[in-house]
């Protein structure tokens, strides 16, 4: 793959005693469900790569019986992806050895050097790029599952859960984030996915609510008061809750 380059497994050693501090970017569910202690946190993307639901899981989001569908990136010369950036402190001796279980044993993801562009917070602020570790899942991996036409993927996504899970989930909580957080950024892929996701649960009479099942709760509890928008049921605080067929 051009403009990234692979860390093959002996070089981890060094990138996991890193003596600097280190960004991680990422895409997916990393963007709303990090997992590792960071310093701080900035938006903004990779250039040569476009995200798709074409990576399965077996584990996070799906059963060996009935995987699910993850996000990863595939090459596109004029594909611009967006997400989020970790600055982890150099003596994190943790994140990448997490990292390593989460993506790459349980999820078939190899880990990359790639520049990453911080979005500008102000026209005439700094936003060179800098050097970002990524987890990208390749068509070569035994989870790979490709391209299918867009309601199949829905449906896929929809039907499957795994332990971290429904898959439903995880793909609202990528459209949640990418809308609240880089409302700019256009993902065609995602956000069609995500109304095919939501029609096909109306037409099912499948309450998203419930699909996304205790993890949800737990993060409701947090949600403020004003939560900016009541457009998901998933989002609707819990003392007003109704099941809302979308
Ligand atoms: N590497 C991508 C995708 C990572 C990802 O979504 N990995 C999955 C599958 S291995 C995962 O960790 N899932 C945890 C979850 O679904 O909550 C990212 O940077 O976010």
């Amino acid at each position: 793959m051009n403009n990234v380059e692979e860390i093959k497994r002996n070089d981890m050693e060094g990138q996991e005693t890193k003596k600097e501090p280190f960004w991680i970017f990422g895409y997916g569910s990393l963007c709303w469900n990090p997992g590792f202690e960071y310093k701080q946190s900035v938006t903004g993307y990779v250039k040569g790569f476009s995200r798709r639901f074409w990576q399965g899981n077996t584990t996070h989001r799906g059963t060996e019986g009935k995987p699910g569908r993850v996000a990863t990136l595939i090459e596109d010369k004029e594909g611009i992806t967006w997400g989020k950036a970790f600055l982890v402190a150099a003596e994190n001796n943790a994140a990448l050895p997490y990292l390593s279980n989460r993506e790459c044993q349980l999820g078939g993801y190899r880990i990359y050097t790639v520049n990453f562009y911080p979005k500008p917070f102000l026209p005439s602020s700094s936003s060179d790029k800098k050097d970002a570790l990524l987890y990208i899942a390749v068509p070569e991996n035994k989870h790979w599952l490709g391209a299918a036409p867009l309601p199949e993927i829905a449906r896929q996504i929809l039907e499957c859960h795994g332990s971290s899970g429904p898959n439903a989930e995880y793909l609202l909580r990528l459209a949640d984030f990418m809308r609240e957080e880089i409302p700019e950024a256009l993902d065609e892929h995602l956000f069609s996915l995500e109304r095919l996701v939501r029609k096909f649960a109306g037409d099912m009479k499948i309450c998203l609510r419930s699909l996304m099942g205790e993890a949800q709760e737990r993060r409701e509890e947090k949600v403020e008061a004003t939560v900016p928008s009541n457009q998901f049921a998933s989002r609707v605080p819990e003392k007003k809750l109704r099941c809302v067929n979308m």
